[in-house]
């Protein structure tokens, strides 16, 4: 887990335990810009998977429509993924691909857990085996709605609305001298927006392979 004592950014908002930051003017306007125009014909809802139907069905706890593009697909994403590494260390193999999520009005992502829970499924199970556990999660917001759309932390009592180009940076993990636990206060969630569309894009970090 990287030490957030050591970064070199101008921090706007800070907590600990479980680390929260908040970084503005870490993307800029033309990224931004650049990487919603890129997932605009690429949209879908967002699905979920049932395990017992054993099929993709919309979800209900994201509404939002959503995209990803490959490590390295274009400029823009090269650059946020080496700025990742160079900032916190997190190698390309630990990144997991870049999502886009775009929430129009009423949409929304209601509270939860990015880290993977293995009794919720074979799903998280396997995911879980194969690339390990989400320890930490970067969020950028690419375009803030007009009125409502925030990121909450109810245990924490953290409510951000964001400008354009902002990152929200937090842990999933708590780090032990040897060993992690997972973060039950990292609890999260993208607020209703009531007016206008919030755009955002997710890069979720794995735990370093041994
Ligand atoms: O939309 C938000 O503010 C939260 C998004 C989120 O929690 C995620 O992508 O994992
Ligand atoms: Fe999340």
């Amino acid at each position: 887990m990287t030490s957030l004592d050591n970064l070199t950014l101008p921090v706007r908002l800070r907590a600990n335990e479980p680390g929260i930051l908040l970084i503005e003017n870490f993307l800029s306007p033309e990224d931004c810009a650049e990487l919603m125009n890129l997932s605009l014909p690429h949209l879908k809802p967002s699905m979920i998977y049932n395990s017992q139907t054993g099929s993709l069905e919309p979800s209900t706890t994201r509404t939002s429509h959503g995209t990803f593009f490959d490590w390295g697909a274009n400029a823009v994403v090269s650059r946020i993924e080496a700025k990742i590494t160079n900032h916190f260390g997190y190698h390309l193999e630990q990144q997991e691909c870049i999502q886009i999520q775009r929430y129009r009005v009423n949409q929304e992502y209601k509270p939860h857990w990015d880290y993977y829970q293995p009794h919720l499924g074979s799903d998280n199970a396997e995911s879980l085996r194969n690339k390990g556990q989400r320890i930490a999660t970067f969020l950028f917001y690419l375009q803030p709605a007009k009125q409502g759309g925030g990121t909450v932390f109810p245990e924490m009592g953290l409510h951000f609305t964001p400008k354009a180009g902002s990152l929200i940076y937090f842990e999933n993990i708590k780090q032990l001298p040897e060993d992690f636990e997972l973060q039950p206060l990292s609890l999260h969630g993208g607020v209703p927006v009531l007016e206008g569309e919030k755009w955002i894009a997710t890069k979720w970090i794995r735990q370093p392979k041994c």
